[in-house]
């Protein structure tokens, strides 16, 4: 990798965009941050106040004034490193205008839990066959990490996961703080599965609280969860693998019980009785598992992998089934 100073973009404006802008600008390699986001008003808005105004407004932003922008093409075309931010259901739209051209000899870091709808692939997938860019190219992020504490500085734990392990380790670098501690993994398969999933039954966590069940079902269904997602990950993508490790066991934790998480506050709503848009215009952020168990439904006519707890979310979700029934019913099929 060439040694001069690395020029990396943050792609989308959402409170992870935000909290990674406050990594990279914290870690002490010298680096140059540029950052895109929609909407020409926010971006007027931290040019002049140094804030972001609708996501962890409390973050000072340390990107030089002109290297905030809404114009993607141009961004694009200054960085090195492309670290995409944008919930998945809204990838394609962010990247539109941009030809694989205009990838070419990048390296895409994609922080996204999510899989881009339609496609129905994870986003090292879809950079790979949509954008040629080469698999060793691809890092992905992940690991039990709630945006709003990053915000508050609290020690939390990345998995950086790439088929080129070297590459991972040179972005883990860029993000090494005092209160970010880096893991390196070859699994980028299992990660990014493992992090889609966890969503999913993080949506399946707060639907069981809205509809009344308590900590202690809760805790089965959580065990029951991470054994689906194991022989999920393990169907699609066999390697061996500790499931325990914070990257999987971890992130399904942190988004099942925390009360930052969107997913859980989203399913928390739908076993409340709200309906899907209902419950979307409430939270002003996105619950990736909404759009992925869509996804993972048709994914999973592939592998065929028994998943009860994905089974209730998609139909209470999709086919509108009643969220008492349907756990009802899941209860029954948990041990
Ligand atoms: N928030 C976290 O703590 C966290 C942590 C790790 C990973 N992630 C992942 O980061 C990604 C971004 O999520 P987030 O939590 O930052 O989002 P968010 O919920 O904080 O913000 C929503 C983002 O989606 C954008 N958006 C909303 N509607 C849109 C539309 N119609 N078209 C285009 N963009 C639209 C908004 O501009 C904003 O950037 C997701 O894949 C998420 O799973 C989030
Ligand atoms: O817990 P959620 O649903 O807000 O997701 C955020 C992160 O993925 C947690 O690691």
């Amino acid at each position: 990798m060439q040694n001069h100073k690395k020029k990396i973009a943050v792609i989308g404006g959402g409170s992870w965009a935000t909290a990674n802008i406050k990594m990279l600008a914290d870690n002490s390699n010298e680096k140059e941050i540029l950052w895109w986001m929609r909407s020409a008003q926010n971006v007027e808005h931290i040019r002049k106040f140094h804030h972001n105004p609708n996501y962890l407004s409390s973050v000072e932003i340390k990107v030089p004034e002109q290297n905030i922008s809404d114009n993607i093409t141009d961004v694009i075309a200054k960085s090195d490193f492309l670290l995409l931010n944008v919930p998945a259901a809204f990838l394609k739209a962010a990247l539109k205008d941009i030809t694989p051209a205009e990838l070419a000899g990048k390296k895409i870091i994609s922080a996204i839990k999510g899989i881009v709808p339609d496609e129905n692939q994870i986003i090292a997938e879809f950079m790979h066959h949509h954008y040629h860019v080469p698999m060793t190219d691809i890092v992905v992020i992940s690991g039990p990490c709630h945006a709003e504490e990053v915000a508050q500085e609290k020690l939390s734990y990345l998995t950086i996961a790439s088929l080129d392990t070297e590459l991972a380790a040179v972005f883990a670098s860029m993000v090494n703080t005092r209160y970010i501690k880096t893991i390196v993994s070859d699994d980028i398969y299992g990660t990014e599965y493992a992090a889609v999933l966890k969503n999913i039954y993080a949506i399946a966590s707060g639907i069981c609280h809205g509809v009344g069940y308590g900590d202690n079902f809760q805790s089965v269904l959580i065990s029951n969860a991470i054994r689906e997602l194991e022989n999920f990950v393990d169907a699609v993508h066999p390697i061996d693998r500790d499931i325990k490790e914070s990257a999987y066991l971890g992130d399904l934790l942190v988004t099942a019980y925390s009360q930052f998480s969107r997913n859980r506050t989203f399913g928390n709503m739908i076993g409340k009785g709200y309906t899907v848009t209902s419950a979307q215009l409430e939270m002003n952020m996105v619950a990736e598992g909404y759009y992925a168990i869509k996804c993972l439904h048709e994914v999973n006519k592939q592998y065929k992998v028994n998943m009860p707890i994905c089974d209730a979310v998609y139909a209470i979700l999709y086919e509108r089934r009643s969220p008492y029934i349907e756990m009802k019913n899941l209860a029954e099929k948990l041990c």
